[in-house]
């Protein structure tokens, strides 16, 4: 059984210090003009640190994900990647940042199924062009997750919950910054939700890596160091080292319904 624990973590996403592995000042983004998916948020997480960021559905989160990413652009505001202004990059400088210093995994797992569990690890690795030693990298991924054994298996041949495992292997292979998680464990029963979950804490806490964590579920975001929610594109709350009953209370005041906070 895992069990969840936390790092000392290194402060909140407010406080100022030495450069935060991931920094969003005022970043409002509108699809249309006047409708704001996101409005001036503002934020900073620390490397050793996993945020979880929650909300009604169509509160901003994915929004505020691929912004945060630099797989969208901010209407205005600004992200910083590990003290890296995203705003100041052309394209190619952005594909590297996203490429070197990011990991993502998604609720949709995206394996790719004609590529072995181990190809599908490695993935970033080869689309950065390494090559000498991207197997020997990929294997010690899938061992961190556990699946080492499997690595000639095609993604078909293994469980949701292991695919899902491969998906955070291929996130940490490059070992970015920052690792960004869109409903890791949606898909998931909650006893291979806490294996994943605990997969993300280990890399916070074992590798000093950032994660910000998109989830519905008052109960992964026990697994962070803190929950932020976002109302209407606004960052309207946070809770430091969250619990389950605090989180179904704050989402059940920004209107979630009962079914969505359980
Ligand atoms: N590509 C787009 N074009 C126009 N509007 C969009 C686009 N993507 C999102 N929106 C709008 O922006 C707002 C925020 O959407 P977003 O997907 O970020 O919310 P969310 O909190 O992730 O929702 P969910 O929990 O349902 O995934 C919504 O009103 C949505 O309709």
């Amino acid at each position: 059984m895992f069990r969840r624990s936390r790092g000392s973590g290194t402060g909140g996403t407010a406080v100022a210090g030495p450069v935060a592995a991931l920094e969003l000042d005022g970043v409002t983004r509108e699809y249309r003009a006047g409708v704001r998916a996101l409005d001036e948020v503002t934020l900073r997480v620390p490397a050793g640190r996993l945020l979880a960021v929650m909300g009604r559905s169509g509160s901003g989160k994915s929004t505020l994900l691929q912004c945060a990413a630099g797989l969208d652009r901010p209407s205005t505001g600004t992200v910083r990647i590990g003290g890296t202004d995203l705003s100041g990059l052309d394209e190619a400088a952005l594909t590297r940042v996203r490429r070197d210093r990011v990991g993502f995994v998604f609720q949709a797992l995206n394996l790719v199924p004609s590529l072995s569990v181990l190809e599908n690890a490695g993935l970033p690795l080869l689309l950065a062009g390494a090559s000498d030693d991207r197997d020997a990298r990929a294997l010690r991924a899938l061992a961190s997750v556990g699946l080492a054994d499997r690595a000639e298996d095609s993604p078909a041949q293994l469980s949701g919950g292991q695919q899902q495992r491969v998906a955070i292997a291929r996130a940490l292979v490059t070992e970015p910054a920052v690792v960004f998680a869109d409903e890791p464990t949606g898909a998931l029963d909650p006893v291979t939700a806490a294996e994943v979950l605990a997969l993300l804490r280990n890399a916070v806490d074992m590798h000093g890596q950032a994660v910000v964590m998109v989830t519905h579920d008052p109960v992964a975001a026990e697994w962070a160091d803190e929950a932020v929610f976002l109302h209407e594109g606004r960052l309207v709350d946070r809770v430091e080292r969250p619990v389950a009953g605090q989180v179904r209370d704050v989402l059940r005041t920004l209107g979630h319904t009962r079914r969505a906070a359980a």
